[in-house]
């Protein structure tokens, strides 16, 4: 079993472009990806692979394996899929809440695969025992797609359903639940130029 995290620096979370520059969205998603590689080995994950279309910001990673495709997201991890010959779980890069025990169950599931659900319809986690028996299909629905796919190739498939798996920081908002649920670097760097204001009755964002 492994796992292959996608992960693109390069002028990342464009949808944050409205609270946070460039510079400080590359440092975010870098701080982000260090918490779920982190996240994955305290799960006990022994492989753990990033699929970069560059080596951009993981000129030093020695905490995972680093491998390149330029290829869009689909065919890089399509074409992962295809060699592996063991079960995956592909985990986005964007998930600092997520936890080992999270990852634990995603990969104790008794089904052929497991998807974990993102916001809005999208895929925070997929664990696959059959890797090259399945393709994925991001963005858009991705969530409906990637239950289709298993359906329709034979394979069983649980829906993992949690808030915190759930979560995916895509938008401003998202910062909002970061700020009240979450812990370690990317938190305290998201803390750092934000606070939270109640105001009629909400939380929102404000910079500091
Ligand atoms: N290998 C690879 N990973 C990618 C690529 N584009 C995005 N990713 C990763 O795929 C995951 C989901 O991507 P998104 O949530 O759309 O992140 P993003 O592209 O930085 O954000 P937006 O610009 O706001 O869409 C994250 O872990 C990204 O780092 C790509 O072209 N190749
Ligand atoms: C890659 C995409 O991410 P989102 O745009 O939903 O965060 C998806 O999960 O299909």
């Amino acid at each position: 079993m492994k796992a292959v995290i996608p992960y693109k620096k390069a002028s990342a979370k464009s949808r944050l472009s409205p609270v946070l520059t460039r510079e400080e969205r590359e440092e975010f998603v870098e701080l982000m990806l260090n918490q779920v590689i982190d996240t994955l080995k305290e799960a006990g994950i022994g492989t753990i692979d990033i699929l970069s279309p560059s080596t951009y910001g993981l000129e030093n990673m020695t905490k995972a394996n680093v491998l390149l495709d330029k290829s869009d997201l689909n065919e890089a991890l399509n074409r992962y899929l295809k060699q592996a010959e063991e079960p995956v779980i592909i985990v986005m890069a964007d998930l600092p809440l997520l936890s080992s025990k999270h990852v634990k169950e995603i990969i104790s599931t008794k089904k052929d695969v497991c998807v974990v659900p993102g916001k809005g319809g999208g895929t925070n986690s997929l664990f696959i025992k059959n890797p090259s028996r399945y393709t994925v299909r991001y963005y858009g629905s991705s969530f409906l797609t990637h239950c289709s796919i298993a359906e329709e190739t034979g394979q069983s498939v649980e829906v993992y359903d949690s808030l915190f798996a759930g979560t995916d920081i895509d938008e401003p908002e998202d910062l909002v639940e970061l700020l009240i649920h979450g812990s370690g670097a990317a938190k305290k760097y998201i803390s750092k130029k934000f606070r939270l204001e109640m105001s009629r009755g909400r939380v929102r964002l404000v910079h500091i």
